[in-house]
Formats: C-alpha cells, structure tokens, sequence
C-alpha cells in the first residue's frame, strides 16, 4: 500500500496512513498550503530497526539535526513510535523510530514486537542498525529472519543495513565487520555510519530517500515530528528518570502525563510568560523501585524534575511547574488491563 495523499478525485482507495500517523496529516496536501511539487519529488516512510542500543534514536535525531526520540546509556528506552521529518528539496522522509525487536519474554514485549512488526509492513524501507563495536550475533540473525518476509513479499520493501558507531572501531575491524553484515541478508545497501561523529549521516540519508516512492510531501515544511507533546513530555521524563539507574528498572517504569495545561495568572487571565502546569504519574511494579525512583528524602525524584523541565522548556518554549509523583502498578507489565490503561 502507498501512504501517500492524493488528489481529490484521483480513485485509488489504497491510501490509508500507517499506524500511529494521524490521518489528517496525510489526508490533503492542498489543504496543508503545501508549495507545488517539484517534477520526481519523493516522499514516504522509513523506520530503524536494531537490537536495543543499536543506535537507533542517535541516528534519527542526528537525521533530523533535532532532538526527537529519545536517546539513553539504558536499552529499551524507546516505547512510543516518535517520527522525525526530514524535509529536503526533492524529498521528503518521515522516520518512525520503534523499539528494538526482540524475543518476547512478557505480555508487553510480544505487545512491542507486533507494534514494530506492524510499523515495518506498512513503510517504504527499513534500516537495519546493527552496531560497529559489537560482533554480528544470534540477536541479529533472529532480526534479519523477521525481516525477510518484507524483502520477499508483495511489496518487497527495500532493507538497508545500516552498520552504526563506526567511530568506535579502527577501519580493518569495521571492514570485516561489513562483510559479515552483508552477508547476513538481501540487503538493497550496507552503510557504514557514525550518529555522534557526524560521519556518513548524509550518506545514509541519500540511501533512504532513494528507495523512496515517488509521492507529493506529506507534511508541511518545517515540521519535524508529529509526536503529541504530551507523549514527548512523558518520554523526557521517563528518559530523567532511568538515568543511572539499576538495569532492571527500564523494563519496569511507565509514564503518563495526567494533565497538561497553562497556569492561570492571579486575576485567573493569562499569564504573559504562558507557564505551563505539568502533572505526570511514574508507575513503578514494586516498592522497591518506588524507593529507587524516589531517592533519600525525595532527593532523587527533585533531581529527575529539574532534569526533566529543563528538557520539556526547551521542547515546549514556556517555563514549566513540573509535578511529578510515584505510584506502584502491580505487575503492570503482565496485567492486560493496566497495560491498556497506560497505553500499550
Ligand atoms: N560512539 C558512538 N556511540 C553511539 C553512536 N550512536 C549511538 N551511540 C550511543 O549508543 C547508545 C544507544 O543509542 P540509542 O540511539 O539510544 O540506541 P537505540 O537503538 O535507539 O536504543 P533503544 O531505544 O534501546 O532501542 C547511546 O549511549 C548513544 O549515545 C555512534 O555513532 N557512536
């Protein structure tokens, strides 16, 4: 299926968004105020897919030269699909950034996995990330065998491996290194990268935007992610709060903004620097990590709240009053129904 909007009257019904793409950013690029389309202008969608700290988030962001997704030291801290936007004079990429694909253990990680694997079916090429410093292993096989029905299928979408962090090996590593990649799978292309060194990121970006489709821009210019605020906010906070922390936490916290609005003024009008009031709910499965994720005397939590609202004024723009508070969810990684109510 394509993606891409059409013009009124064109008959082709084949155009649903993606999952997670809101259909009125797709819907009409006339009523965007979208500028005319240069002659093979390309758009559509990409996504990363990797084990968990294959650099996948690096690699988006360092695309989009914003911060979008949401990077950490921890494994797993992706949970939302995050979009970024590149826009480029003939081209147009929006990269969905999913978690990495793994083996499912619990309820959530199945729930994951069919979220990635969804994702995967619906865009126009997949980058495989398999990291430079890390030798190509039963992990990364176990990936490329969930991706070749992709090559193989109807739409025989175009895999990209895309071997990152190539800073941290010398040339002759990396050389073999990209021999042992290429031959793990049908790839359309291996490209070597390093997110943080600024090397070959606009090498992949032409890669990707040439298995692009040709297609009308599905976003307005200058729009780089399409992620609700609030999602983004819960993401800065969860990435706060994982920082430095036991390695078994990641798996275990959730986080849900109740609340976000602007903070009356005293007269109850407007107040001229438009602060926003934030109200967000750490879930922890146990008490024990509620006392982790709350520290000696609150100490650790104050810590995450400044960390935190400094990242959300700097997405939002407006100074912040941050409240954040800890609640334990039994189990919620194997309850069905709190799963729900957290939003997976
Ligand atoms: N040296 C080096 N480190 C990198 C590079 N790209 C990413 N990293 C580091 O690798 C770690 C993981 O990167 P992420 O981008 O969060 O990885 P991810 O694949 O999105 O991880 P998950 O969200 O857990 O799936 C972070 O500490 C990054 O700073 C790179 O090009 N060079």
């Amino acid at each position: 299926m394509s993606p891409h909007p059409r013009p009124p009257g064109d008959e082709d019904d084949d155009d649903r968004p993606p999952p997670g793409v809101p259909a009125s950013a797709v819907a009409t690029g006339a009523g965007l105020g979208l500028p005319r389309v240069p002659e093979g202008y390309r758009s559509g969608f990409a996504c990363f897919v990797g084990r968990p700290n294959a650099g996948k988030s690096t690699l988006t962001n360092a695309l989009v030269g914003q911060k979008v997704a949401i990077t950490s030291s921890r494994p797993q801290t992706t949970r939302h699909t995050v979009r970024g936007i590149l826009h480029r004079p003939s081209a147009q990429l929006v990269l969905v950034d999913t978690p990495g694909l793994h083996r499912p253990r619990t309820l959530l990680g199945q729930r994951l996995n069919d979220l990635v694997l969804a994702t995967l079916a619906e865009v126009d090429v997949v980058g495989f990330c398999l990291p430079a410093d890390q030798a190509v292993g039963p992990g990364d096989r176990w990936i490329a065998e969930q991706l070749l029905p992709l090559a193989q299928g109807r739409r025989g979408t175009p895999l990209v491996a895309v071997v990152t962090k190539t800073d941290l090996v010398p040339r002759d590593r990396l050389a073999k290194h990209l021999v042992e990649v290429a031959d793990l799978g049908p790839w359309a292309d291996v490209v070597p990268v390093s997110a943080t060194a600024g090397q070959q990121v606009d090498v992949v970006e032409d890669v990707l935007l040439g298995h692009l489709p040709e297609g009308p821009p599905m976003y307005p210019d200058g729009e780089l992610t399409d992620e609700p605020e609030a999602v983004m906010v819960a993401e800065l906070v969860r990435e706060a709060a994982l920082e430095g922390v036991r390695d078994e936490l990641p798996h275990s916290l959730a986080v849900v903004v109740e609340e976000m609005g602007p903070r009356p003024a005293a007269d109850g009008g407007e107040r001229a620097d438009g602060m926003l009031d934030v109200h967000v709910q750490l879930f922890v499965e146990r008490d024990s990590q509620k006392g982790i994720v709350i520290g000696k005397g609150g100490s650790r939590l104050r810590e995450v709240g400044t960390h935190a609202r400094a990242g959300i004024e700097a997405l939002l723009g407006v100074p912040v009053f941050l409240d954040l508070r800890v609640k334990v969810a039994k189990d919620w990684q194997r309850d069905p129904r709190k799963l729900a109510r957290l939003g997976f």
